[in-house]
């Protein structure tokens, strides 16, 4: 039997850090969507009780640091599975982007296992494994928009978005997560983006005051690491955008857009700085 499951990549609209835990991990507010840029994965059932992942892309792990094949191990061992499964992993998400790639693998990987297996696991079990494997995960499982607490993993769903375009650039700059979270400052910090009047914008369905509350308390870290990355903030805005924010840790920024017009202007100017640029909608 064969199963397909879309892994879609998110955008953080807005991310605050709170403080650092004794666990080590950091106490974040975030608000999270998808948008339409997804890898696709085919889940093969295979009698041997083994699990193989294979993609087209060279450059991403095919072992056990593959975090679509630890979520396969993890719900194999977890609830006794004798079968084994081959995860085709076909990756048009951009690699260590800020856009959880790997996280949506891993949370298309424990919903497709689910079905394939027949397991019967509910959304709130699903979820308590997602958290094992990522901050990211638990999100990547339910989709949507959604308030994140906790280290990421606590979940509140939210309205969709105004609908609008997003496009998206990475500039070919390698920034590690526990690193920018690592040399993270709270001192360094003026002014923090607030949840609460991101939510309230979102409600209200008011896509220019979603724009003009953007913020993520990371650009303080990786701006300064890689300043390459606020200049495509820059050019993003300067080519039209109407609001423009990097993801998560980076280093991919998006530019919010309401007029289709102006979305192939923004593409190709952006595309004389960067390779990897793509026009996408929100998915709501
Ligand atoms: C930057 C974001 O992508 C925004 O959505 C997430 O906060 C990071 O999510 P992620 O990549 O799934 O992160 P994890 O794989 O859980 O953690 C990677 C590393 O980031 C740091 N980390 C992550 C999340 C968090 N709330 N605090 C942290 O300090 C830790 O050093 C951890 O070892
Ligand atoms: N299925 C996968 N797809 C992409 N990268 C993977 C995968 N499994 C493991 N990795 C490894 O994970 C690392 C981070 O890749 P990923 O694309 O998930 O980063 P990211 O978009 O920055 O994630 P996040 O936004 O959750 O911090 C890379 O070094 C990559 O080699």
């Amino acid at each position: 039997m064969k199963m397909y499951e879309k892994a879609p990549a998110k955008i953080n609209l807005m991310l605050d850090v709170l403080h650092k835990r004794p666990d080590g991990f950091h106490e974040v507010e975030m608000i999270m969507t998808m948008v339409d840029l997804a890898d696709r994965l085919e889940l093969s059932e295979m009698p041997r009780d083994s699990i193989i992942i294979s993609s087209q892309a060279g450059y991403i792990p095919l072992d056990e640091k593959n975090l679509a094949f630890q979520a396969a191990r993890l719900i194999k061992d977890r609830y006794d599975v004798k079968s084994g499964v081959h995860i085709h992993l076909d990756k048009r998400i951009p690699v260590a982007a800020g856009l959880a790639g790997g996280s949506s693998d891993a949370a298309a990987t424990l919903r497709g296992l689910n079905r394939l297996w027949g397991l019967g696991i509910p959304t709130q079990e699903l979820l308590s494994l997602g958290a094992e494997l990522g901050s990211d995960v638990p999100f990547c499982i339910t989709g949507g928009t959604a308030l994140a607490t906790g280290r990421g993993e606590k979940l509140t769903p939210i309205g969709s978005p105004p609908q609008c375009w997003v496009v998206l650039a990475k500039p070919p700059i390698n920034v590690s997560t526990a690193e920018v979270y690592g040399r993270f400052r709270s001192n360094n910090i003026g002014v923090h983006p607030s949840s609460l009047l991101m939510r309230k914008a979102i409600e209200e369905g008011d896509f220019q005051d979603v724009c003009d509350k953007l913020g993520n308390v990371l650009e303080e870290v990786t701006l300064k690491l890689h300043p390459e990355v606020q200049q495509l903030k820059e050019a993003m805005i300067k080519l039209g955008a109407d609001g423009v924010l990097m993801s998560g840790s980076g280093p991919t920024v998006f530019g919010l857009v309401s007029k289709q017009s102006k979305v192939a202007r923004i593409y190709n100017g952006l595309r004389g700085f960067c390779k990897e640029v793509y026009a996408v909608r929100m998915l709501t």
